[in-house]
């Protein structure tokens, strides 16, 4: 898969989805496939953006995948190219049509563009999938709307997965994703309280785009050298025994207790288990940590029945 920056003048007539995809949702999904079948041997493009338009008009949203795993998702959907282009403000005020006319026609020189039910473009989203669409047949092409992927009675769609990982209610999301939502990241060293209180945590250096789930313990899946772990991670400010405002991502893997310090782990978010607390005593909080690992352990037991 090629990854380019910059917009040049095409010499195929290439099948585009356009979009920012964060999260690869099921609705996303949907389109790729789509795209899929209606390339017809011609190559499968995105055009994207990089960095997501909203941030450039100050909301700081996190993502619920970073740039890198974002390409890996388009590279599994067998995509050819993508534009991955840095919204700025020259991209930003660029009007519907010249969108069209330049990007679409001139450059990409596309054959079919796929886009979703509430895709907007241009200065000040003035364009939709309609405008779009009408547009593309004058020029003759093909253009594609895909109607809205639901999930029970809610549009899928990236913020509201977005909302559901703030609130800890990572089932539902993992539901619209269509895969458990993870962290990446890489094993640093903790205070080594852990160890001492018979539960030790690999504690992981992530990725500050990216978002975090609302504090609490949560059951999840630890993925190290492609083995597949289940365990238990708490993520928050460890109140009991700090006093640091930073956000901590900490896993207790069952069963494995060995050195992994600088390794790359995956972090896959199954359940919420229960708020973080701030405890009076080490010993409480060692009690509570025990009954979390044997609720994990006996519901991981009921769904192997
Ligand atoms: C399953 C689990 C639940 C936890 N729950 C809490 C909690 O409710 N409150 C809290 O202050 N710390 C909680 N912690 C974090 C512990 O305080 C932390 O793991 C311990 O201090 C060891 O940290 P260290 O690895 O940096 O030494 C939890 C940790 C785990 C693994
Ligand atoms: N549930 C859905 N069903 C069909 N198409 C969708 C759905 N969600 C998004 N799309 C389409 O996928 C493309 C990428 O959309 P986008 O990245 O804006 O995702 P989104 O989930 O709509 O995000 P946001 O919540 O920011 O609107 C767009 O063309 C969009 O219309």
């Amino acid at each position: 898969m090629n990854v380019y920056e910059m917009v040049a003048k095409r010499g195929d007539t290439p099948a585009v989805a356009l979009g920012f995809f964060d999260g690869f949702h099921i609705g996303h999904k949907k389109l790729f496939e789509v795209l899929d079948a209606n390339a017809r041997g011609r190559k499968k493009v995105v055009f994207t953006f990089k960095n997501h338009p909203d941030n450039l008009l100050g909301f700081n949203i996190k993502y619920i995948l970073t740039n890198e795993e974002r390409l890996e998702f388009f590279r599994n959907y067998s995509i050819d190219d993508v534009y991955f282009i840095e919204f700025n403000k020259k991209i930003m005020q660029m009007d519907k049509d010249r969108f069209i006319e330049e990007i679409l026609i001139d450059k990409l020189n596309v054959s079919v563009v796929v886009v979703g039910y509430d895709f907007t473009f241009g200065y000040m989203a003035e364009g939709d999938s309609k405008y779009l669409c009408e547009k593309l047949h004058q020029f003759g092409r093909k253009c594609i709307v895909i109607d809205p992927v639901m999930y029970q009675e809610h549009i899928v769609s990236s913020t509201l997965i977005r909302r559901l990982i703030l609130e800890g209610n990572i089932k539902l999301a993992n539901c619209m994703l269509g895969f458990n939502f993870f962290i990446n990241g890489t094993v640093k060293r903790g205070n080594r309280l852990g160890k001492k209180i018979g539960f030790p945590t690999i504690n992981i250096k992530f990725d500050k785009e990216k978002i975090v789930p609302r504090k609490g313990v949560y059951i999840t899946n630890t993925i190290i050298d492609d083995k597949r772990y289940l365990s238990i991670t708490n993520v928050g400010t460890n109140p009991t025994v700090s006093a640091s405002e930073n956000i901590k991502i900490e896993t207790h893997i069952l069963s494995v207790d060995k050195n992994m310090y600088g390794k790359r782990v995956k972090i896959e978010f199954i359940d919420f288990v229960r708020e973080e607390k701030k405890f009076s005593n080490i010993d409480e909080l060692k009690n509570q940590i025990a009954k979390d690992v044997e609720y994990v352990k006996t519901l991981f037991c009921k769904a192997n029945i």
